[in-house]
């Protein structure tokens, strides 16, 4: 008996994918080579989390979508998404899993959208009542109304993305894998997006695993992050603990009421970076509260104003690749 449930509805333990390539080294010769692009990867994802899986470009995370979906089968290893083998049993498990990859879509390109969606209630053979209940349910929520009748490659990116998510969402599966769903959308598309997939995941229970190079992404959706670089897990936990990893800074702008010698205060742990006439910047660990530094500036500066600057993700990233690789 497997277990489907709790703390492993996706499972990969020591999984592993070796690509054989042939690299031309001379005229004729063909010399063959071989790149791990996922390399004794072991998490584990519980039913109704939604994790974000990042790292740079070439690190391996399309291609563990693809093993977890069963469009390629590992070289080594155990995987596991709600108890299926996805290489095994690829269309079972593709009852249960939806995809969004946001650089193609999975819509037929000279059909309206709603001629996409009638021919994957035949495919996925969803019952008709719940078809209906799906379809409803994401044409409210994703605002796709006045599009049902519009021939996809007449949709704005941002239109076609939506009509790509209620797609993939209309035979209720129990994961969704997204990979660069907000990719080229525009500030309000990505809104309507990101509150779209906090309230699946919220009220649907809805297990999501989100590929993305936008960071905002993860902060606003994920509590938790999984870093990968050369097919390697670098890091796994909450997106704000990605801070205390990288070492990285958070600012203070202190505004005073007249322009003074850069704030000294013995003993904390902070330094001034910048002074400019009344304002001055002063930098603490991220991962520290602004809250006793800004109590006790307050009582002894002449304080007019102050703001805290969030350092930004991407920076903390590159710089735990810089640490690893200096290593
Ligand atoms: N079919 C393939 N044949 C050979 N090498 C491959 C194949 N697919 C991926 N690779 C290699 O495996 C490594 C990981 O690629 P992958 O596409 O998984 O990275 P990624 O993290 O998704 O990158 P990106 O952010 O650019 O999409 C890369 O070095 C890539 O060149």
């Amino acid at each position: 008996m497997v277990a489907e449930d709790g703390a492993g509805f996706i499972e990969l333990d020591g999984v592993e994918k070796v690509f054989d390539v042939r690299r031309r080294a001379g005229l004729l010769r063909r010399e063959r080579h071989q790149v791990r692009a996922v390399d004794s990867l072991s998490f584990r994802v519980a039913r109704g989390e939604m994790v974000g899986y990042i790292g740079p470009n070439g690190a391996g995370k399309s291609t563990t979508i693809k093993m977890l979906t069963g469009i390629l089968t590992p070289s080594a290893g155990r995987l596991r998404v709600a108890g299926i083998d996805p290489s095994r049993e690829r269309t079972r498990l593709a009852q249960r899993i939806g995809v969004v990859f946001g650089q193609r879509t999975t819509l037929w390109w000279d059909l309206p959208l709603i001629d996409s969606y009638r021919l994957m209630h035949r495919m996925y053979r969803v019952p008709d009542a719940r078809f209906r209940v799906n379809l409803e349910r994401c044409v409210e929520l994703l605002d796709l109304g006045a599009l049902l009748d519009v021939p996809v490659r007449q949709l704005s990116l941002g239109q076609r993305m939506r009509g790509d998510i209620a797609a993939a969402l209309l035979h209720d599966p129990e994961v969704l894998y997204l990979d660069e769903p907000t990719i080229g959308l525009d500030v309000i598309s990505k809104a309507k997006v990101r509150g779209f997939l906090r309230d699946l995941n919220a009220e649907r229970g809805t297990t999501v695993l989100l590929t993305t190079h936008d960071l905002t992404d993860i902060e606003q959706l994920c509590e938790r992050v999984m870093v990968i670089d050369h097919g390697r897990l670098l890091y796994d936990g909450s997106p704000s603990g990605l801070h205390e990893v990288g070492e990285s800074e958070r600012t203070l702008v202190i505004d005073l009421e007249r322009e003074l010698p850069p704030i000294d205060l013995p003993g904390a742990e902070v330094r001034t970076v910048k002074v400019e006439g009344p304002r001055q910047w002063l930098a603490f660990p991220a991962a520290a509260s602004a809250a006793p530094l800004v109590a006790r500036i307050a009582a002894e500066f002449p304080l007019v104003d102050l703001s805290v600057r969030e350092p930004d993700i991407e920076d903390v990233i590159a710089k735990m690749y810089a640490d690893r690789s200096a290593v």
